[in-house]
């Protein structure tokens, strides 16, 4: 997001002590390429409460997408949970049978995308597809549905909303269709929000009109879990930011300590070069290197090749992730050592 450097930080934020609504526990998912093993998520571990919104960021490819979709258990084939647990109000999502799961996915737990089409019908009208979801869940009967579907599209700033219910997704502007894509989200009032770049691929205007929609969503009480490259829209409304590098977590904080002092090397360095977040009188410095090869990952810390403060041999050994102060915990032990 480039505009609202303005903007309020954790617009929506509650006090964040409440019992997780989400607990992931040591994620581990791997895909499987012929002969290799791909370690796409390696042990990544956070909680979220009600009401709050977590970010994860990090380079293409650092797993972001195959954690949330593990949450969810919407994996390509060649996906293997290998590990961990997640639990969600009190059940853990990756021992469900896929029956339970079903339930749990698009009623408890929603999911919006950089692109609408993904999630809806391009051969039904919003109608058929927002009332079918909500009799689906069972949350209401036929009759009731469509008074419920059209309240969704007027809650989410749809104009018009009896008259656009009878239209086709692709009828919509991107902008409409991402918002008819959130109220269908949000028919069953779920109590996680996952949000998978969900303002990628529209302008800068409709941008700030889906985050404040979002920031509505949080104040209900849902917990939003944010995929994002852009700092600048992590800072305008989560309360928390997971930085991921090659499948792991390497920095967790809250939002307004890790951008005002990254501590991660990795974490520095992908300030550094943000764009968003990026000082006009400063240059942009980019990171030195490229993301590591997931089947042939350096030995110890898989950032230490990249590193500007990498000292060997102490970088050659895993790094936990450890806490280092309030709500914040890194997996690096040189920051820790300071
Ligand atoms: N279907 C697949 N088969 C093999 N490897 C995959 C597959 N999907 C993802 N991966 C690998 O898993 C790793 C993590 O991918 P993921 O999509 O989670 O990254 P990401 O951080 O969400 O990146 P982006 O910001 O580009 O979406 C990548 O290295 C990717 O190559």
């Amino acid at each position: 997001m480039t505009a609202p450097t303005s903007a309020p930080t954790n617009v929506g934020g509650k006090a964040g002590d409440s019992e997780p609504l989400l607990s992931l526990r040591g994620l581990r998912t791997h895909f499987v390429r012929g002969r290799e093993t791909l370690p796409a998520v390696e042990g990544v571990s956070f909680d979220l409460a009600p009401g709050r919104a977590l970010a994860i960021v990090g380079e293409s490819g650092s797993g972001k997408t195959v954690t949330v979709r593990s949450l969810l258990r919407l994996l390509p084939r060649s996906a293997r949970i290998v590990g961990g647990e997640a639990y969600f109000r009190g059940r853990d999502l990756l021992a469900l049978s896929e029956r339970e799961m079903r339930r749990v996915r698009g009623r408890e737990i929603a999911m919006v995308f950089q692109n609408a089409m993904e999630a809806m019908n391009p051969t039904l009208t919003l109608e058929r597809q927002l009332t079918e979801h909500l009799v689906w869940h069972g949350v209401c009967g036929r009759a009731e549905a469509r008074e419920r579907a059209i309240r969704a599209l007027a809650d989410v700033g749809i104009p018009e909303p009896e008259r656009r219910i009878r239209t086709y997704p692709f009828q919509l502007s991107g902008g409409m269709r991402q918002r008819a894509m959130i109220a269908m989200a949000m028919l069953t009032e779920p109590a996680l929000l996952i949000a998978d770049e969900p303002t990628t691929a529209v302008d800068v205007t409709v941008q700030r009109q889906i985050l404040d929609l979002l920031v509505k969503v949080k104040e209900r009480g849902t917990g939003i879990i944010l995929i994002t490259h852009d700092l600048g829209v992590a800072r305008y409304f989560c309360d928390d930011i997971v930085v991921m590098y090659a499948g792991r977590v390497v920095e967790r904080a809250p939002t307004q300590d890790l951008l005002d002092d990254p501590r991660h090397p990795y974490s520095v360095g992908l300030l550094d070069s943000s764009v968003e977040l990026g000082d006009r009188n400063r240059p942009l410095t980019p990171i030195p290197g490229s993301p590591p090869d997931l089947a042939r990952l350096p030995e110890g810390c898989p950032f230490h090749p990249r590193c500007s403060m990498a000292e060997r041999p102490a970088c050659l050994s895993p790094q936990e992730l450890l806490p280092i102060g309030e709500g914040r915990q890194v997996a690096c032990w040189k920051v820790r050592e300071r």
